[in-house]
């Protein structure tokens, strides 16, 4: 289990990760299992020798929840069943408006290692990391669709802006039947972060000022619209809203400073 965490991109929000680690553990014992009996934990196949005689359908459902039919990695910043209709709504406004190039839909693999090739914006921000197959980039690391962060980025290069189209699932609750603050945060950061990789490569979060302004109710559709202000040599400013899917509520505002890294390697 703790190897799925192990290498969280972001140390921001830790008593949030713990929750959700907590949260596994728990939901391991009280979650139905899939109706195969395949456990949706790597780690439980691999150390825990009652499961072997299944094995093979373990493998096959663990397989069949990181890669597409055709073999390659799986594409998660894609509809899925848990996607409500507002979700597909702005998802298909989005598209519509990448036709022309001024947008661009970021895809979103499970482990960094899946994101190699030409959209490889994880590896420049942790290319010199080891990073094993089991290990699970933070916001995918739920195994059921639509439990934990549902979200597909959408770049605008020339505004260098970022917008993400996110939908809260319940085991990202705080208040009952709200996103907790430090989930809202996460997908902040993720935002601005891909705005800032985008211009200065592998960058860090220094700092993130956040204000709440209205709680997000969990399930509903919200936009997080987060852009470059300016950069001043390694330092990247940035900005970011989060909107109802109406664009009738603000539900947060943040700045952000991320400092540009010369080599992971070199820390
Ligand atoms: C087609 C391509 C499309 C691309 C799209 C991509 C989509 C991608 C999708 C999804 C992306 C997901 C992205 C995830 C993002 C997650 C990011 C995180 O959460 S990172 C984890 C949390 N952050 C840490 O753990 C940092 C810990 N801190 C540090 O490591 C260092 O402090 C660091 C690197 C931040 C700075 O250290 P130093 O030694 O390199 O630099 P020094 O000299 O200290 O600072 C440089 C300048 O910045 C100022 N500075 C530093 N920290 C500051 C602060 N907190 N506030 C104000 N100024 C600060 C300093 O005063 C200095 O300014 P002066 O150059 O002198 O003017």
């Amino acid at each position: 289990m703790l190897s799925q965490v192990q290498c969280v991109p972001s140390s921001l929000c830790c008593s949030f990760l713990s929750q959700l680690v907590f949260t596994r553990l728990l939901s391991e014992n009280s979650r139905p299992q899939p109706s195969n009996g395949a456990s949706r934990d790597t780690e439980v196949f691999f150390h825990g020798p009652v499961h072997l005689c299944t094995a093979g359908v373990r493998a096959a459902f663990v397989l069949s929840t990181q890669f597409s039919q055709s073999g390659q990695p799986k594409d998660y910043a894609l509809p899925n069943a848990s996607w409500s209709q507002g979700m597909l709504n702005l998802y298909n406004e989005f598209v519509e408006k990448s036709k022309d190039g001024t947008w661009k839909r970021i895809p979103s693999y499970r482990h960094s290692s899946d994101s190699r090739g030409k959209e490889s914006y994880f590896l420049q921000f942790l290319e010199g990391e080891k990073m094993s197959k089991d290990t699970r980039l933070f916001l995918r690391s739920l195994d059921e669709e639509g439990l934990g962060f549902e979200y597909v980025m959408f770049l605008n290069p020339s505004e260098k802006r970022m917008v993400t189209v996110y939908q809260p699932g319940p085991y990202l609750e705080g208040h009952p039947g709200f996103a907790h603050g430090g989930s809202t945060a996460a997908i902040i950061d993720s935002t601005i972060g891909g705005c800032a990789i985008f211009v200065a490569g592998r960058v860090m979060t220094a700092n993130l000022s956040i204000d709440f302004k209205n709680p997000i109710p969990l399930g509903s559709v919200v936009l997080v619209d987060g852009k470059v202000n300016r950069m001043e040599g390694r330092k990247v400013f940035l900005s970011c809203q989060v909107w109802s899917a109406d664009g009738q509520t603000l539900h947060a505002e943040a700045t952000a400073l991320f400092i540009q890294l010369d080599s992971l390697s070199r820390r």
